[in-house]
């Protein structure tokens, strides 16, 4: 499928043939192994800490400077092959006019949980006109990024009605799960009503300029296949076929996936994100059971590991990527997000042994 060019004019000048990362993304085996990491900009760098000082994360990921610069932070240090966008997940509940806050050592709070039928119907649908500080931020990063792409981010329905029923960060999912099973109906219109947040989020970034877009399902492991298939698949898919005609790069990424590897790639994954648990040639092997041409993994370094020796931390590098043969495509990254107290130069090491292996 060819660009529409009209939607994408602000990449139209930008040229990304060379690019590992969107090569890999379209299942080539570019010279070398592209590498980025989730949560790369962010707590773990000192120039982050230095300029969030005394600014709420959510005023933060909504001045498009700030957007622009931290986004930029990890690609200078590091030297990464894609940038991510810097916001967070709930970004967009807050532009549709959900009381939600991000609470430093909690995360996302929402001020009234939404547990029944009528506060569902009540959830406001996202007027694109309210992301356009955000966008603005896509816009400039578009003009400052070179020749490193760009990926956009939304928070699945599953990940987000999580928050959203549960008031906030959860281990359990027990709300959300009882909602689920008891009320169906409830449980797919606030799906359906995320979904469509989602979308407008998604489509947003990318007619600013994102190259690629990750779709988080953080929590969908939580999940058995039986409940995702039913209750979270289709809001999934309608996200992820909504953005098809951009024709960039859909990756779909959660933890603790093993189970349910193959369902969240019939979702509409162009790439599919494994986290540590299960090794890449495995996850291959369970995503092609079926006949199923071989698929584009990222992944899956544990995040914990960051804290090992370096000899492991090699180790494990070499060992990934070995087992990432087994794909069309690989793109290293971590199995979830850089550990805010991890030391930085560790990350710059893995940039540099990634690079030094064959994509
Ligand atoms: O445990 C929980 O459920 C709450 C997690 C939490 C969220 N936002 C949050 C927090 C608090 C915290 O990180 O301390 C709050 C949050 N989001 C973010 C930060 C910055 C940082 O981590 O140092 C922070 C901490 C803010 C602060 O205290 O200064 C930024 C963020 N969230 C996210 C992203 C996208 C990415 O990971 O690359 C990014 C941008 C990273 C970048 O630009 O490199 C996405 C996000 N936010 C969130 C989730 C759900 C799952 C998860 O966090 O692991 C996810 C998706 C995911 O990472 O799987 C929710």
């Amino acid at each position: 499928m060819s660009t529409p060019a009209q939607s994408r004019p602000r990449t139209a000048h930008r040229d990304l043939a060379g690019s590992p990362f969107l090569a890999a993304a379209r299942g080539r085996r570019p010279a070398r192994l592209p590498v980025w990491f989730m949560r790369q900009a962010g707590r773990s760098l000192p120039e982050y800490r230095a300029l969030r000082e005394g600014v709420p994360m959510l005023q933060a990921c909504f001045d498009p400077e700030m957007i622009a610069e931290i986004t930029i932070q990890p690609v200078r240090r590091h030297g990464v092959d894609a940038a991510i966008f810097f916001s967070d997940i709930v970004v967009p509940l807050v532009a549709a006019g959900i009381d939600v806050d991000i609470v430093p050592g909690t995360g996302p709070v929402v001020a009234e949980p939404v547990r029944d039928a009528a506060a569902a119907r009540r959830l406001p649908e996202l007027d694109p006109r309210r992301l356009e500080p955000v966008l603005d931020g896509t816009r400039l990063l578009v003009e400052r990024l070179g020749q490193t792409p760009l990926i956009g981010f939304a928070g699945a329905p599953f990940t987000l009605a999580s928050y959203l029923i549960e008031g906030g960060p959860s281990r359990t999912f027990e709300r959300t799960k009882a909602l689920m099973h008891s009320e169906p109906e409830v449980w797919h219109d606030l799906a359906g009503r995320l979904a469509g947040i989602a979308v407008t989020f998604l489509r947003g970034q990318v007619e600013a300029g994102a190259d690629a877009v990750q779709l988080f399902d953080s929590w969908a492991g939580a999940l058995t296949l039986r409940e995702y298939r039913e209750f979270v698949l289709p809001h999934s898919a309608r996200v992820l076929g909504a953005v098809a005609d951009l024709d960039v790069p859909r990756i779909h990424f959660g933890v603790g996936t093993g189970e349910i590897l193959p369902a969240m790639r019939e979702a509409g994954a162009d790439v599919v994100g494994v986290d540590w648990r299960v090794p890449l040639d495995e996850a291959v092997r369970r995503l092609t059971a079926h006949g199923e041409p071989a698929p584009v993994v990222q992944g899956n370094l544990d995040p914990a590991l960051l804290q090992a020796s370096w000899p492991v931390i090699e180790a494990e590098v070499r060992r990934i990527a070995a087992e990432g043969r087994a794909a069309a495509g690989h793109i290293f990254n971590l199995g979830h997000g850089v550990p805010p107290g991890t030391g930085p130069e560790v990350l710059t090491r893995v940039v540099e042994l990634v690079h030094s292996l064959e994509g």
